[in-house]
């Protein structure tokens, strides 16, 4: 039997252009500039303020683990000398003994950054998913990154809220 397909929300008038526009060509801001000998590194152009995109790849640094937390077992040897620093709300070094490389996202979150301050980033997409439209959040990483973390599934007793990530505040 013939049926047709749901209607749009009745309530939005308006796409919201982060929905609409998508990406002709991968995006530099995904690309690195590395600098072997701990020289400046370059930088790319793209960001937030560049333009709406549908695709938006932020990342969470965690605060480093102490070689007595739990889970420190988990790093590879090979990464136990490599170090992160985020260097603006956009981009971060990596510098290990191969040198020093530059990675550049829509949104890069320092180990500071507390659950709300991520939340407000993504309040944005929250509300569009409230008003009707197809929105994934995904969290992605290795073991022990803080996927469940960030997510508000696991970590301190204030995690189990509520108001987890502000969803059911808004
Ligand atoms: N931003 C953070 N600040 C403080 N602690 C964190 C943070 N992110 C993760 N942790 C802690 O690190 C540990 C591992 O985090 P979590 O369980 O979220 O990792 P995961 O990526 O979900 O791992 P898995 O894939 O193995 O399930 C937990 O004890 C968590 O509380």
């Amino acid at each position: 039997m013939a049926t047709s397909p749901p209607e749009s929300p009745a309530a939005v008038k308006q796409r919201p252009m982060s929905t609409m526009i998508r990406p002709t060509a991968r995006p530099s801001s995904r690309m690195s500039v590395s600098s072997r000998n701990g020289g400046p590194v370059g930088g790319t152009r793209y960001s937030d303020e560049d333009g709406k995109t549908a695709v938006k790849v932020a990342v969470r640094v965690r605060p480093p683990l102490n070689s007595s937390d739990p889970g420190y077992d988990l790093v590879p040897q090979r990464f136990r000398g490599t170090t992160c620093h985020v260097t603006s709300p956009t981009s971060l070094t990596i510098e290990s003994a191969q040198g020093r490389k530059l990675f550049v996202f829509d949104r890069v979150f320092a180990p500071d950054v507390d659950q709300e301050g991520v939340y407000s980033y993504l309040s944005e997409s929250v509300n569009s998913f409230m008003e009707g439209y197809n929105v994934s959040i995904l969290a992605y990483g290795q073991s022990g990154a803080g996927k469940s973390y960030t997510m508000g599934t696991t970590g301190p007793a204030e995690q189990n809220d509520a108001q987890i990530m502000g969803t059911y505040k808004d």
